[in-house]
């Protein structure tokens, strides 16, 4: 077929990386800095998914807005929801987008209600009432025009929200965002799914980087959470790293911000999920 009238969407399989950045980086402009020209060196096809959650804390904090988080996951009641849509679909998102674009690197910022791509379902109350927290279901993602930016060279950046369908929008933990998508895009490419944050991986001593476990399989780590060695936002991470594996995608992996590089390669540091 001539190259003109190649259709962009139908992709050849080849490989995407799929990269969650949390709270801790995005909130330290140096190590955020030296991450973002990490990405913009990774060659062919990305996306990035950022959290925030530390910085909407302390946002809400300067506005009497109070933070409450139940299992991980933000109770978001009416004004929270509009503070999280202004710092994760706004500030945060922009302000990487605009980095990124001094980087030489032309990405897009999005939400989940951007192209329809991440329609979520409002949590149903049952004893906990979340508020406006959305759950979101892979199979029913939109991923055409991500296909589309991605075959054009465009690296989509994905604030963790989505919308309801109604007109709301929804807040989303940002590891479960960048899982599903991981999911989503898996039938398109090979997917190595990588979460960033600021430790060398799971660590068998919380603090003691030179104790990252290399291979985390599911009896390892039913082994370590009975000892108590995991706990806090590592959980909900790795739980959505091996939905990942369950549900198809190639590869995953947890790993520190600034091994990125190493951790797009075979010569991987961190943790690898299996
Ligand atoms: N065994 C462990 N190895 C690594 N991190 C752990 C471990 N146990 C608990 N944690 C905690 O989990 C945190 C990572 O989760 P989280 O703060 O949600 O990250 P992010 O905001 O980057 O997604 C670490 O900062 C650490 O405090
Ligand atoms: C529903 C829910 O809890 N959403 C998260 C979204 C941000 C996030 O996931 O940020 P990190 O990756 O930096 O933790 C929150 O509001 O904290």
């Amino acid at each position: 077929m001539e190259e003109k009238n190649r259709d962009i969407t139908q992709q050849p399989f080849t490989s995407l990386f799929i990269i969650k950045i949390g709270g801790n980086i995005i909130d330290n402009p140096s190590a955020l800095e030296a991450f973002l020209k990490d990405f913009s060196a990774i060659k062919g096809a990305k996306i990035l998914i950022h959290g925030g959650g530390k910085i909407a804390t302390k946002i809400g904090e300067k506005l009497g807005i109070r933070s409450n988080y139940i299992d991980g996951r933000r109770i978001t009641d009416d004004e929270t929801i509009d503070l999280v849509t202004m710092v994760y679909g706004g500030l945060v998102n922009k302000k990487i987008v605009a980095q990124l674009q001094a980087l030489g690197t032309n990405a897009i910022g999005l939400t989940g209600a951007d192209a329809n791509i991440i329609p979520a379902q409002k949590r149903p109350v049952k004893t906990i009432d979340y508020g406006w927290v959305g759950d979101v279901d892979s199979s029913k993602f939109n991923v055409q025009s991500l296909l589309s930016f991605i075959g054009h060279g465009v690296a989509p950046v994905f604030a963790p929200l989505t919308h309801d369908t109604h007109g709301h929008i929804l807040n989303t933990n940002a590891d479960t965002i960048a899982s599903s998508l991981a999911v989503a895009l898996s039938a398109h490419y090979k997917v190595r799914l990588i979460y960033c944050f600021e430790k060398k991986g799971v660590l068998e001593d919380v603090t003691n980087d030179d104790t990252v476990i290399r291979k985390l399989d599911k009896a390892l780590y039913t082994q370590l959470k009975q000892e108590q060695k995991l706990f806090e936002g590592i959980l909900p991470k790795i739980d959505n790293a091996f939905n990942a594996i369950d549900a198809g995608v190639h590869q995953v992996l947890i790993g520190d911000a600034r091994d990125l590089i190493k951790n797009t390669t075979d010569n991987n540091e961190g943790t690898l999920i299996y």
